[in-house]
């Protein structure tokens, strides 16, 4: 809702009140049409000031609002109601002005806003454009340039830039509100003719046609098939070419396009997802609200091969005191210089003090005797990592928690090496782990929920998106990419080509095909797992050679890596590249004729195969996976899986992750086609709808958020 109250005997003050970001909703729309009303009709209030509750103005719309049918008062003749009211409007910004907060802003006649306030329209986050009259309203106050980089970035400004663009009238270090009053005293009785941005003429610059050509081909380079930002700037488009009424009938038009598409839905899903992985549940029934996480001062790091020195670089970053151990002279002192040029880049780009003094650099395991928490980063060798965790746990003071960063491995098997089976998890980065957003913490069946709290909340500090999962090889991510990249193989072997592959999964919006992640990440990593899985050895020949434990196998990832050609890394691998280290990727005539003769040595007949079967194979086994994870009690739920392969995997966000994309798809679709593959390969394991996909088909494609009341949750192991 929102309340009125009067001050200092002529201000009328409206305060959005709806926690916790004070959002447009129904009931707040409503609250301040009947507060203006009132205001104007009162003859002693002379001006209006409209702040929000709690140090927010307002953080826009109610997303929670729109997938339901609208009620109250709509946005649009709400902002026309303040904008054209007779007494003076000063909008008092503190915390937060985002999409509709902004647009009502920029309806009052003025805006005071305080230091610390942030300013922006998100909306193209979330699949849409500003559609109050902030495509409109925003070029006429700021001109076209501003206005095209803040609606079709979602870009969010300090009170300082907004004073600077023009955003904002005064900007105050003291109360906002009190600021405001006074303002709104000040000029309660000068006249508003020149105040109402609706009646701005929109700058027309020079070189207008230059502007808009360039800023769609730089929405068409960084969107990756969303279209939302393009949009944008066609409504942007609309302020400069047509009247200002004209102009909300385009942006209204534009808006429904948007409003009503997939990728808006796909995205407003991700937002609430996003945030309800933070709620994490464990299968056992440990929950975010009922643990206390352990403080954590001291943390330290055991290997800083290029995954220890992005946690060491993130933890430091983020305030902690960090140990850092490396046991051969030679490489602590490359990890050093190494770190402190991570360092020093990031807080230049940052702006923040450097962190090099959170650091202390050991060649001894012993140094981390007195520290709260160990991340240990070494190769994924579990010999190697059994004998840390028993030193660790030798060493480390009590109550110290075992974190591995293990991308794999069984995380209870490293419990089982150490005296407090209950405080060993898995923190699992992402490379690079200073940049990369998402960390998923591995729960083992013995880790208490104190020590995934702990992880959970590290991550937050470390300013990850931390997600809870259960143990299983490959966790979640990890799982499910095995199906990915083995149809990926298949389709290589039935006549596809690396190029072709790829393409089609960037035209759906990864930012790489799979096999240039793969070069890219370097194919001897897999390759070493799978010899360490007894999956490659000269004894596979003849008719073995494709086959593993009864199921199809394509070796072609090994055959290569026997070539020496593991990526980028050595200038050669699905492709080839003009040096090692080589960043552009390039056909390789050697591996068609490669491939040819792979064919040719095992009976295989090169087919043409489209577009739809590169994409339904590639995918609907991964997302086949996704519903066993869920089955299997490894994830929680939907947004779990579908957080983890955007933040990680690239998945597009405009396409809400794989779980959200199979609830567009069509349940009973994905598996009609898993059906229709699995019939002409047998032999693939990971082509066979699993029980809870074929359920939820069953009972007609249920809406994604009712899929947790149709899993069963397995028995507590805690
Ligand atoms: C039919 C409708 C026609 C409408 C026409 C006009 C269209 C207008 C378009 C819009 O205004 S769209 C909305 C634009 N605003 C945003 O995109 C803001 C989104 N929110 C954020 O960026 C952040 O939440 C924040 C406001 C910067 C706060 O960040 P913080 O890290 O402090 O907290 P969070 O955990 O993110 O959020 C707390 C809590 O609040 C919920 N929430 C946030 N914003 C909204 C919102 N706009 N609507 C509804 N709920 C919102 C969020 O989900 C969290 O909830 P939880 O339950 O605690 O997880």
């Amino acid at each position: 809702m929102a309340f009125y109250s009067r001050v200092s005997g002529s201000v009328g003050m409206i305060t959005l009140q709806n926690p916790p970001v004070n959002a447009l909703s129904a009931a707040v729309r409503q609250g301040i049409v009947d507060a203006m009303h009132r205001a104007l009709s009162e003859p002693e209030v002379k001006s209006v000031v409209i702040c929000g509750q709690n140090g927010k103005f307002c953080g826009g719309a109610d997303i929670g609002e729109f997938g339901a049918k609208m009620t109250g008062p709509p946005l649009v003749p709400m902002v026309h109601l303040i904008e054209a009211a007779s007494k003076p409007v000063v909008a008092a910004i503190e915390g937060i002005a985002l999409g509709g907060g902004l647009e009502l802003a920029l309806s009052c006649h003025y805006r005071i806003a305080h230091s610390k306030a942030r300013l922006g329209f998100p909306e193209v986050a979330l699949g849409l454009l500003p559609g109050a009259g902030g495509t409109q309203r925003l070029p006429r106050l700021i001109g076209v340039p501003a206005s095209l980089d803040l609606i079709t970035t979602g870009r969010q400004v300090t009170a300082a830039e907004a004073r600077q663009l023009g955003i904002v009238d005064e900007v105050t270090d003291l109360n906002a509100v009190d600021a405001a009053v006074k303002f709104a005293q000040s000029v309660a009785d000068k006249s508003l003719d020149a105040r109402r941005i609706s009646t701005y003429p929109c700058p027309r610059p020079p070189d207008l046609d230059t502007i808009f050509e360039r800023a769609m081909q730089q929405v068409r380079r960084s969107a990756r098939g969303a279209i939302a930002p393009g949009t944008c700037v066609q409504a942007v488009h609309a302020a400069v070419t047509l009247p200002y009424a004209k102009g909300m009938e385009r942006e209204r038009e534009l808006f429904s396009v948007l409003f009503n598409s997939g990728q808006a839905r796909a995205l407003q899903y991700y937002f609430f997802a996003q945030r309800a992985v933070s709620r994490w549940s464990t299968a056992s029934g440990a929950r975010w609200d009922t643990s206390k996480p352990r403080p954590v001062h001291k943390a330290a790091v055991i290997g800083l091969g290029t995954m220890g020195r992005g946690i060491t670089v993130s933890l430091a970053q983020a305030g902690f005191s960090v140990v850092a151990v490396e046991t051969q002279e030679k490489q602590l002192s490359e990890a050093k210089q190494a770190v402190s040029g991570m360092l020093e880049r990031g807080a230049k780009r940052r702006g923040v003090p450097l962190a090099h003094d959170k650091i202390k650099y050991s060649c001894s395991v012993q140094a981390v005797a007195d520290v709260d928490l160990v991340i240990e980063a070494v190769f994924e060798d579990m010999a190697l990592k059994k004998t840390i965790f028993q030193q660790l746990s030798a060493i480390c003071k009590p109550g110290a928690l075992l974190c591995t960063n293990t991308s794999g491995l069984d995380i209870d098997e490293l419990a089982s090496q150490t005296q407090s089976p209950e405080l060993v998890v898995g923190m699992h980065f992402f490379a690079p782990a200073h940049v990369m957003q998402l960390l998923e913490v591995v729960y083992g069946p013995r880790s208490s929920p104190e020590a995934v709290a702990t992880a959970m909340q590290m991550g937050k500090k470390m300013g990850k998106v931390s997600v809870a999962v259960g143990n299983c090889r490959g966790f979640v991510g990890n799982r499910m990419l095995k199906l990915y990249l083995e149809q990926a193989f298949f389709l290589l072997e039935e006549g596809a080509t690396p190029e072709q592959v790829d393409q089609v999964l960037e035209e759906f919006g990864f930012p790489m095909g799979v096999f240039k992640v793969s070069d890219l990440s370097g194919l001897d990593i897999g390759w070493k797992v799978r010899k360490a899985d007894g999956l490659v050895s000269p004894a596979f020949t003849g008719t073995s050679a494709r086959i593993r434990g009864g199921s199809r196998y394509s070796p072609l990832g090994d055959l290569l890596c026997e070539q020496g050609r593991f990526g980028q890394k050595t200038g050669k691998g699905w492709y080839q590249y003009d040096k090692p280290g080589g960043r552009v990727a390039k056909p390789d005539p050697w591996l068609f004729g490669f491939l040819e003769d792979y064919r040719a040595q095992h009976g295989l007949v090169a087919r043409r195969i489209d577009h739809q079967e590169v994409l339904e194979r590639c995918l609907y086994p991964l997302i086949n996976e996704g519903f066993q994870i869920l089955q299997d009690g490894i994830a929680a739920g939907p947004e779990d899986i579908d957080v983890i392969y955007v933040l990680g995997y690239g998945w597009p966000r405009h396409r809400g992750g794989p779980m959200f994309y199979a609830s567009q798809v069509g349940l009973d679709k994905v598996v009609e086609r898993l059906e229709h593959y699995q019939q002409i390969h047998p032999d693939v394991p990971g082509l066979q709808p699993c029980r809870l996909l074929r359920k939820l088909a069953a009972i007609s494609n249920p809406a994604i958020h009712k899929w947790r009341e149709v899993i069963q949750k397995p028995r507590s192991q805690l």
